[in-house]
């Protein structure tokens, strides 16, 4: 039984797409029964030319929401946080709607609106106008306020960067600590993941690493260089730095029972369909894909200025990937990226 050996010529392939559709380079790093697998693709460094080396650093983006949530679902587990409980419950008066509460936050249910997508509006204006800055989280949250709300209290599923703000909120009131505190002690530490960092507002990106390059808006434009960026935009949706292979041990932890018991973790795995096929859901923190050999890979995206990812494992850790390609604001670099995941968890398709 389980998934076919990986195709990794299908991987490679996938990768060479990845580049041809723009980005600079990518990678891949593959761990299962037989062991680990990289392929790599392309340069880390337009300016110098050096070959993507899968031991790389970069920014993981909307990954760092797994890392939010693991955290979040360990304090509940403590009895520290009720996730049905109202989120003014903790943050007294921070929400206009006291039936919103912590599990609507984890799983993009709230109807809180995403600041970015106006903050964004205009790629590469929009990211030079913040990724100097530091924000605090109550000015992110109150960026969302500004707008509508995208639904009532638990109605419907939009993904929001907001949710995993107030996430990192009720982490830092519930410990008495920074986020980055807790992703240490609770993860980073445990798991040994010695190329993991949460150093917001700190801009760059200490020791070996790829640079990230961001497309314009306007076709035919070349990419500037997005690498240094404090992320305060994001923070606990969004800031962690991390490498491939960290991110195969964490996603191979968390669904190998290592970071939540038994009951949490399916808690987590109680997912909403994201799609019309019913092929991509998003559980408490992480997403669920459906893939054509009938596996179901759980792990989450990654998309910040310079960098998409994808860390994904089975649903027992047994097997996991973590891909990268340096761009973004390129979503058909995006996608070929995402086509590792058929290669590397269905193996080779019948001819
Ligand atoms: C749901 C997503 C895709 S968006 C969300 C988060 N990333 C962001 O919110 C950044 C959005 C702007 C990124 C920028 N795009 C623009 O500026 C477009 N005007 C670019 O491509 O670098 C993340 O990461 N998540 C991804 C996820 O979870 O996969």
């Amino acid at each position: 039984g389980g998934p076919a050996a990986p195709d990794l010529e299908g991987v490679t392939l996938a990768l060479r797409n990845t580049t041809a559709a723009g980005a600079p380079g990518a990678m891949v790093r593959l761990t299962g029964p037989a062991g680990a697998a990289t392929r790599t693709v392309g340069v880390q460094d337009r300016a110098t030319g050096a070959a993507m080396d899968p031991n790389s650093r970069f920014r993981i983006g909307s990954v760092t929401k797994t890392f939010s949530g693991v955290v979040l679902l360990q304090l509940a587990d403590e009895g520290r946080i009720g996730l049905d409980r109202p989120v003014n419950h903790y943050l007294p008066g921070l929400l206009p709607d006291d039936r919103i509460t912590v599990r609507h936050l984890l799983t993009h249910r709230s109807g809180l609106a995403d600041y970015t997508n106006a903050m964004f509006d205009r790629t590469v204006p929009g990211f030079e106008a913040v990724r100097n800055k530091v924000f605090g989280y109550h000015e992110l949250v109150n960026l969302s306020l500004r707008e509508p709300r995208t639904s009532e209290p638990g109605a419907a599923y939009a993904y929001s960067n907001t949710n995993f703000v107030v996430v990192g909120m009720l982490i830092e009131k519930a410990t008495g600590h920074p986020v980055a505190e807790e992703y240490e002690r609770r993860i980073i530490k445990p798991l040994k993941l010695k190329n993991t960092s949460y150093v917001h507002p700190r801009t760059e990106i200490k020791g070996p690493h790829a640079h990230g390059y961001l497309y314009p808006d306007e076709a035919g434009a070349p990419p500037v260089d997005s690498t240094e960026q404090t992320v305060s935009w994001a923070q606990s949706a969004g800031a962690m730095i991390s490498n491939a292979a960290d991110l195969n041990t964490f996603v191979s932890a968390l669904l190998g029972g290592r970071l939540l018991p038994a009951r949490t973790l399916d808690a987590m795995l109680a997912m909403t369909p994201t799609d019309a096929t019913h092929t991509r859901f998003y559980g408490l923190g992480l997403r669920r894909y459906d893939l054509s050999c009938g596996t179901s890979v759980y792990g989450h995206t990654g998309t910040v200025q310079g960098f998409y990812t994808y860390a994904f494992a089975t649903r027992d850790g047994g097997r996991t990937l973590a891909a990268m390609a340096n761009t973004s604001n390129r979503g058909q670099a995006n996608t070929a990226l995402g086509g590792t995941l058929e290669a590397a968890f269905c193996g080779k398709q019948p001819a």
